[in-house]
């Protein structure tokens, strides 16, 4: 097995006496589409952030590539290849989808003309091409989702966290995200992902980490973790007969 991209150890973010995250360990291969799951509140968010940089982690070690990046700013690990989807804020939906993709691009191209040809590469691997000089307002929910990973596919990333992308899609939507996480999977790109909806979950992802009050649940196939009878108390939040 090649060495992992990722390396997730006993990390723990406080927030004052609340363990937001508590001794989280993992490691993420290249090539893995690795899904984050936990009810409410259970730290999904707080841990994609202290991966990205938005937080330090109050304890514990986050190293790619072998490196230490615990305390890196977020632009600095972008550098070195995390990609992250945000929400396209409202500001931004008055932007052309173009323009949008090139705000990813500008991570390694200074010049406009070439992070223009970069943001047209990303949005033809999501197809979106077509749709390059409208504005993303204009965009339906599931074509505003595709801008999103399109932006972070223009970044160049070794590791994509997509938080949440499928919320509020439709079904027909969802299988378009969906398709296009696959191929870009088989394409190299490695996924880490937080997503609430279970039947994705199991399309998509062969190991699945579950969290629950800042800790680890349970780590495995989905099959496994799904199966898991602390995994669905957690979920359904009463003990089962
Ligand atoms: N900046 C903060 N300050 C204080 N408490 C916080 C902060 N951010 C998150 N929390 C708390 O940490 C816990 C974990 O929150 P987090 O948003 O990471 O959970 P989540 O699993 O992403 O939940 P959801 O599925 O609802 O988005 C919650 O109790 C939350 O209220």
């Amino acid at each position: 097995m090649s060495a992992p991209l990722l390396q997730v150890r006993d990390v723990s973010k406080a927030f004052g006496g609340l363990r937001a995250v508590d001794s989280v360990s993992f490691d993420v291969s290249p090539g893995e589409i690795i899904s984050i799951i936990g009810p409410n509140g259970a730290g999904k968010t707080t841990l994609f952030n202290l991966l990205t940089g938005q937080l330090v982690p109050t304890s514990g070690s986050i190293e790619y590539l072998g490196e230490d990046i615990g305390q890196l700013k977020p632009h600095h690990r972008a550098r070195l290849g995390f990609g992250r989807t945000f929400q396209i804020s409202q500001t931004l939906m008055s932007m052309t989808v173009l323009e949008n993709a090139m705000v990813g691009g500008f991570l390694h191209h200074r010049g406009v003309r070439d992070a223009a040809e970069r943001a047209r590469q990303t949005l033809e691997m999501v197809g979106l091409e077509q749709h390059a000089g409208r504005k993303s307002g204009e965009l339906t929910l599931g074509g505003r989702r595709r801008l999103e990973v399109a932006r972070a596919l223009a970044m160049d990333p070794k590791l994509v966290l997509l938080d949440e992308v499928m919320a509020g899609l439709n079904q027909t939507e969802v299988q378009e995200v969906l398709d296009l996480v696959i191929r870009l999977n088989a394409g190299g790109t490695t996924f880490l992902v937080v997503e609430h909806n279970l039947k994705v979950v199991r399309a998509f992802s062969r190991r699945v980490i579950v969290l629950n009050r800042g800790k680890m649940l349970a780590e495995g196939s989905a099959d496994e973790v799904l199966g898991n009878e602390e995994v669905v108390e957690a979920y359904v939040g009463k003990r089962r007969a």
